[in-house]
């Protein structure tokens, strides 16, 4: 069985990095359009068996109910991906072959390229999927779940990386433009506004205004 997991934060303390530029209001909005679009195209993926979102936010949980997406209930205090990660691992039951773990802020995903990602997981343990900046991870995909603890945060791409060869597991980084692409920062946003027709996120930035910053 493939399982795909989103984390989701409280909205109000999400996507800090653009508080210069953007208002607490318009955080929340952009978090909700992200996690939108997330939801709608990991929900269309006929070789994703079941999808659940891992959260305390209300916001957050009214959107999945509208998929039908499964709700990990987190604590209030998000203490942070990898115990929200570690939290759902263990409560998963042991069909799960496959946990697909997604951030809720890389809009620009598409139906194609997690087919093909799907596709290409099957023979590996540990599937790293890195961000276009810098040296993190966009998307894990661990083959059981529990397969390494995982380890997001400063590098997370080289640590995955580390744990999975230290491990003695077969790992691979699949470089993947629609899903290289996640939200932190005013640049991020300017690239979604060149890449991201069709989307939620691009329609919420465009009726705010927000591109006029
Ligand atoms: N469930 C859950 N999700 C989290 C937690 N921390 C981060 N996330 C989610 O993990 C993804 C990646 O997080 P970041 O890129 O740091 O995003 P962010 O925390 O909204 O942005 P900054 O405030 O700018 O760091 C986002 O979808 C977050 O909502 C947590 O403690 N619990
Ligand atoms: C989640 C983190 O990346 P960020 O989006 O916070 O830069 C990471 O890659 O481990």
């Amino acid at each position: 069985m493939n399982l795909a997991i989103v984390l989701q934060k409280p909205m109000n303390k999400a996507k800090t990095r653009l508080k210069n530029w953007l208002s607490l209001y318009e955080r929340i909005g952009l978090a909700d359009s992200m996690l939108y679009d997330v939801l709608n195209t990991l929900s269309k993926v006929s070789s994703i068996d079941a999808v659940g979102i891992v959260t305390s936010d209300a916001r957050a949980i009214a959107i999945a109910k509208q998929f039908g997406v499964h709700i990990f209930h987190e604590g209030e205090d998000a203490l942070g991906m990898n115990q929200a990660i570690q939290f759902v691992v263990e409560t998963l039951p042991r069909d799960v072959q496959h946990l697909f773990i997604f951030p809720a802020d890389i809009p620009l995903i598409s139906c194609d390229e997690i087919t093909n990602l799907v596709k290409m997981v099957k023979n590996h343990s540990v599937s790293v999927i890195p961000c276009k900046k810098g040296t993190g991870t966009n998307v894990l995909v661990l083959s059981p779940p529990g397969v390494i603890q995982t380890a997001f945060g400063l590098n997370s791409r080289e640590e995955h990386c580390l744990l999975a060869k230290k491990a003695g597991l077969h790992y691979w980084v699949f470089h993947s433009s629609s899903l290289s692409l996640d939200i932190d920062t005013i640049d991020d946003l300017l690239l979604l506004k060149t890449m991201g027709q069709g989307t939620k996120t691009k329609d919420f930035l465009e009726r705010n205004q927000i591109f006029k910053c």
